[in-house]
């Protein structure tokens, strides 16, 4: 399975920027989520990669293949880059049956493939079935219903799923009768040995000419497999649609309309329609927000199982994090057209690169606390937070802030003089969607002084800390006095919105605790996990703990 690689990716319509400069290298068999709120240009990059957009520059590469560069004006069609999609609106066709809906798409496929010898495969096949009759003949005595009397349509799917068949080699395997003799393991072993000679004749008549058949039954000449231009057999048809239908599950419904499905059997299809031309890319949009919650989250546990199963790449759109966060090997995270962080999910977590992403990710949000304040001689922080608290930061890490200040002026000095130089190029296109310092929110009791407050002048002694709900640590000689102002108990755990002078803090609190609306409780900020960010350039400095002194 290969590697996607994006470079300089840019996507503009006029002057607005959907996608801007992105470089991203999508590991071979990872499962990528592109997270973002609306708008962002999520949908824009998956249909990028899938050929269904054409980026303004850039250059895209699938495993060795460029299948984009502006430049050498390469731009390879869709159905030409072995990908799939899976999109909100999956509909099927409602005429059809889900076996017509899953192979409809495998019989118009013509492509080079290798020669098959199929009599030798079917052959083949049969033998390995044969094995032992005794199973042979378990699997048919369960079809029976109460009566005794035989379901042979079962028998065969038994068949197909225990011996990985095609229904027309499980309808042979059948018709031999094994089921029936007197020592079912002895017929079946007379028939193996029929089938063996058989299949040894077709090797020999292949020797005789020079060639040989392969594991897979390929015909193999001069020590390659022999290919042709071709479209994929009826035989080949039904094994594709049965590996796929057995991977979701929907093996027994194969004759049903889509009509007699529920919205989750509908939606297996669907990805079942997408994975059977084995695409080594899938690519999904939003597949899950038509199914109710229950459902999405079966569908999520049926997602992360495809994906080991089938071993392909996934790259999925998707603008809730919580379903980028549980379903990711690795999280895009995208603002305005621009990558923000490009991370595991626990990393995009704990790590946030900026205020944006530390915002964005977590449910409950994460917790702001502006900071004023400057470095210490032991590289310590001191700061005064919540208006009148004094509060002791500690780095995990030692942090040369006069470094770490001039590389952030350097760098937006740099960008400043790229884009001057850029202008002065006629036919350059300024963004005209411009990228901003993420506004963060601080809650507070009353949010109408937070509208008509005047925007201070921002120096480098102004700092935002984030801390998570659960760094919140309640006891009743905890540092920072606070009251209970409301609480949401869910049994497991409970969200509570603690106020601190004229601030709100939101915990979580794990176990059945029963809280109190205004009941006066101490708390503590625990943890080494509480984040220090820049005010004036919303990024991340470093990760610390939090002595707040009462
Ligand atoms: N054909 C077009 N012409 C102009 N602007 C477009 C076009 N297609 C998309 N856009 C804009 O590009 C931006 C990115 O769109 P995109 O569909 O990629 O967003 P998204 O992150 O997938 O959003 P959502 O989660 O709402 O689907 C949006 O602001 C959109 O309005």
């Amino acid at each position: 399975m290969p590697e996607i690689t994006l470079r300089n990716i840019t996507k503009r319509w006029g002057k607005f920027f959907g996608v801007d400069h992105l470089d991203l290298d999508i590991a071979d068999n990872s499962f990528i989520t592109l997270l973002g709120p609306s708008g962002c240009g999520k949908t824009t990059i998956l249909r990028m990669i899938a050929g269904l957009e054409t980026p303004t520059t850039g250059q895209i590469k699938i495993g060795d293949k460029v299948v984009f560069d502006s430049e050498a004006g390469i731009n390879i069609p869709a159905n030409k880059r072995k990908v799939g999609f899976l999109f909100q609106n999956y509909a099927l066709w409602p005429n059809m049956t889900v076996y017509q809906n899953i192979s409809f798409g495998l019989s118009n496929i013509k492509e080079e493939l290798p020669k098959y010898d199929f009599d030798a495969m079917t052959t083949g096949e049969l033998i390995r079935a044969l094995k032992s009759g005794k199973k042979i003949k378990e699997l048919v005595e369960e079809c029976r219903d109460k009566r005794g009397k035989l379901d042979t349509d079962k028998v065969y799917l038994k068949f197909i799923d225990a011996f990985i068949l095609s229904i027309y080699t499980a309808k042979i395997l059948y018709g031999y009768g094994i089921q029936d003799a007197a020592d079912p393991d002895a017929a079946a072993k007379a028939k193996a040995e029929e089938l063996i000679k058989k299949l040894d004749g077709i090797k020999k008549s292949y020797e005789s000419k020079g060639q040989s058949l392969n594991e897979e039954y390929a015909i193999v000449s001069g020590g390659k497999v022999l290919t042709e231009d071709r479209k994929l057999t009826k035989e080949e048809i039904d094994k594709s649609v049965r590996r796929v239908s057995r991977i979701v599950k929907i093996g027994m419904f194969m004759n049903r309309y889509p009509a007699e499905l529920s919205g989750g059997q509908q939606q297996r299809v669907a990805i079942a329609r997408t994975l059977a031309p084995e695409p080594a890319v899938l690519f999904m949009d939003e597949p899950l927000s038509n199914l109710d919650a229950k459902l999405r989250l079966e569908m999520r546990y049926e997602l992360q199982r495809l994906h080991v199963e089938t071993g392909s790449t996934f790259v999925y759109v998707t603008h809730d994090q919580m379903e980028a966060m549980t379903l990711a090997t690795k999280i895009c995270l995208i603002n305005n057209g621009v990558l923000q962080q490009y991370d595991a999910p626990l990393d995009v977590y704990n790590r946030p690169a900026n205020l944006f992403v530390a915002d964005f990710v977590g449910n409950p949000s994460i917790n702001f606390v502006e900071a004023k304040g400057k470095e210490q001689a032991d590289g310590s922080f001191s700061f005064r937070i919540l208006d009148d608290l004094e509060a002791t930061f500690r780095p995990n890490e030692p942090i040369d802030m006069a470094a770490w200040f001039a590389k952030r002026d350097k760098d937006a000095a740099d960008l400043e003089a790229q884009r001057i130089e850029m202008l002065k190029d006629k036919k350059a296109v300024e963004k005209s969607n411009k990228d901003e310092v993420f506004k963060y929110h601080i809650a507070k009791v009353d949010e109408s002084d937070y509208a008509v407050e005047e925007e201070p002048e921002i120096t480098n002694e102004d700092f935002v800390l984030a801390i998570r709900p659960e760094a919140l640590k309640l006891s009743g000689d905890g540092a920072i006095a606070s009251t209970i102002y409301g609480a949401m108990p869910t049994g497991m755990e409970s969200t509570v919105k603690l106020r601190i002078g004229k601030y709100l803090l939101t915990g979580v609190i794990f176990g059945g605790v029963t809280f109190k609306l205004g009941e006066e409780t101490g708390v503590d900020i625990a943890g080494t996990d509480i984040l220090l960010f820049d005010r004036k350039s919303g990024k991340a400095i470093t990760a610390g703990s939090l002595a707040v002194k009462g």
